[in-house]
């Protein structure tokens, strides 16, 4: 699913009104008429205070048509004009009139002492700003935010968190409405994802109000949300007559005393991914412990405690490099010379990421579409210091760009950025945060690459699959008990779900509930 930026939604908005001959004020009253079905589904005509803020654009307008539906649905509804601007748009006028038209004057606020009372047990409907959203709330908007975010009430929000712009940081968290829920239009915004919003986006789910689709794809969407959809047609079938030789051969580079676990969980990901063959290559000390615990792996050794000459002699299809490698200065230089000859595709990470954020001539020497895999703080020593989350964005873009590599920047939503592009993942919660859950997405992508599918698809799939263990073993075990080994355990269940038919949802009357 493509993520728009908002030049692209208001473009897109703009055409469906040209193309599908509806009109705006139609195409509003479809948007926010779904948006109060969602509510009235949940509410059931529940007598719970319901306090709509509307803005004077369309986000306000959106606002006025889901309080007249209210009011005619027999809810006990306030609705409020939040004046910040004569600036009304011709939708919110005419929603302001149909509102009027009913009998129900909102309330304008054009003052802080204008705030009505809001409690806890209340809920809120943010329509206050939305995608037109030019420039951080100030004054007396930026204080019934704040005014609202206190109360803790559960807020629905329209389109976007007010406050929030939809494709770029705000800086100012205290100036974005936390939302309970928000009901987005068309597709996820990029601020959703990003950890400096992490307060004021909890769940949200998309309203599809039928954009053109086919002027969408003239737009050439450059960020993308990945789930199932997008992820399924990207799977290899295997041939019935195919051999170990056809699915490649992973090297995992890695390890000192102390971190060989990191360099055996990558080469156990490797395999469990489905490369045919895995050698581990590793220091001395990790010998007895890679054979004992890997039977299918093969091994190559180093020096004794950390790598140094990395002198193997095999010739493997992809190696992934870093896991537990260390920073030693002998494994450094190694390193170094490694790097400036290699010519095999690389999934560079952890340790091997740091050597590189060192000594960044050696970026040059990456095969094209080399992978890294970084966690914040690696990023942080690759791309430098930022100042929010859009910046952080934006230095990994000209990163990828300038050393035409793919980063994956791990997080609680991992972005794969391949230059411009921007691919999100859905999948993964808080149980991946647990030592070695790295190495085991090295190996992963690794194994992918090593079995022929393409670099920039191996991360984009390899990232999905990882965060899926992660979603169907805490349904069974919860987050706590969950460690990089439950990754392996659950990737064949991962792979299987690609192939799940998904439950058919109970089918809904042409009835609406009774109010
Ligand atoms: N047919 C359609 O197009 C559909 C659109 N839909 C809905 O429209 C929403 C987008 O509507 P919108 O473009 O009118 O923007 P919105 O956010 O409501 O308000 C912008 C106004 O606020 C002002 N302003 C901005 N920042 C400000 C600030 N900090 N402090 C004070 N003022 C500020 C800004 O002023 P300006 O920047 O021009 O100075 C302008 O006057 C979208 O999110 C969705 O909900 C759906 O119904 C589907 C159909
Ligand atoms: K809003």
């Amino acid at each position: 699913m493509y993520i728009l930026n908002s030049k692209q939604i208001a473009k897109a908005d703009k055409a469906t009104i040209n193309t599908n001959g509806i009109s705006s004020v139609d195409l509003m009253e479809n948007a926010a008429t779904l948006c109060f079905q969602w509510l009235h589904s949940r509410l059931q005509g529940q007598q719970i205070k319901i306090h709509v803020f509307c803005g004077i654009g369309n986000n306000g307008g959106d606002g006025l048509v889901m309080a007249r539906h209210l009011h005619q649905h027999g809810y006990n509804v306030s609705c409020y004009v939040v004046n910040f601007s004569d600036k009304r748009t011709n939708e919110f006028l005419t929603n302001y009139n149909r509102l009027k038209e009913i009998g129900e004057w909102p309330e304008v606020i054009s003052h802080e002492n204008e705030f009505p009372e809001v409690k806890f047990e209340d809920i809120v409907i943010d329509a206050i700003f939305g995608n037109g959203l030019s420039r951080k709330p100030a004054g007396f908007s930026k204080k019934l935010i704040q005014y609202i975010n206190s109360t803790k009430v559960f807020t629905l929000a329209i389109d976007i968190p007010s406050g929030m712009y939809s494709d770029k940081s705000n800086t100012d968290s205290s100036t974005i409405l936390n939302a309970g829920h928000t009901l987005t239009f068309q597709c996820p915004k990029l601020a959703f994802f990003l950890p400096e919003n992490k307060e004021a986006i909890n769940t949200w789910e998309v309203i599809d109000i039928g954009l053109d689709q086919n002027f969408i794809e003239t737009l050439k969407p450059a960020s993308h949300f990945i789930g199932k959809n997008e992820i399924k047609p990207l799977y290899k079938p295997r041939d019935k007559w195919s051999h170990k030789g056809t699915f490649g051969h992973s090297l995992i580079i890695g390890g000192s005393f102390g971190k060989i676990g990191a360099v055996t969980l990558a080469s156990k990901a490797a395999l469990k991914i489905g490369s045919g063959l895995v050698t581990a290559y590793t220091p001395k000390c990790g010998y007895n412990i890679l054979q004992i615990a890997i039977p299918e792996a093969m091994v190559e050794v180093d020096d004794d405690n950390a790598l140094k000459y990395f002198n193997f002699k095999t010739k493997p299809t992809v190696i992934g490099i870093g896991p537990g490698m260390g920073t030693s200065e002998k494994t450094k230089l190694g390193f170094e010379k490694f790097i400036s000859e290699n010519k095999t595709p690389l999934v560079i990470d952890a340790d091997a990421i740091n050597l590189l954020a060192l000594n960044p001539n050696l970026a040059t020497h990456l095969p094209k579409n080399s992978i890294l895999t970084p966690h914040p703080k690696e990023l942080e020593r690759l791309i430098g210091t930022w100042k929010n989350d859009t910046d952080k964005i934006k230095r990994a873009q000209k990163y990828s760009k300038e050393n035409n590599v793919i980063i994956v920047i791990k997080d609680a939503h991992t972005i794969v950025v391949n230059g411009n592009e921007l691919f999100v993942n859905s999948t993964g919660n808080q149980a991946l945060a647990t030592a070695g859950s790295g190495d085991v997405l090295t190996g992963i992508i690794t194994g992918l690459i090593a079995q022929g599918y393409e670099n920039l698809i191996a991360a984009i799939y390899g990232v999905y699959l990882h965060g899926k263990t992660a979603d169907i073993a805490s349904q069974e075990i919860g987050f706590e008990a969950f460690t990089a080994s439950t990754i392996l355990d659950y990737l064949p269940d991962a792979i299987l779900d690609l192939f799940k038919q998904e439950q058919q949802q109970p089918q809904q009357t042409e009835e609406e509930p009774e109010n």
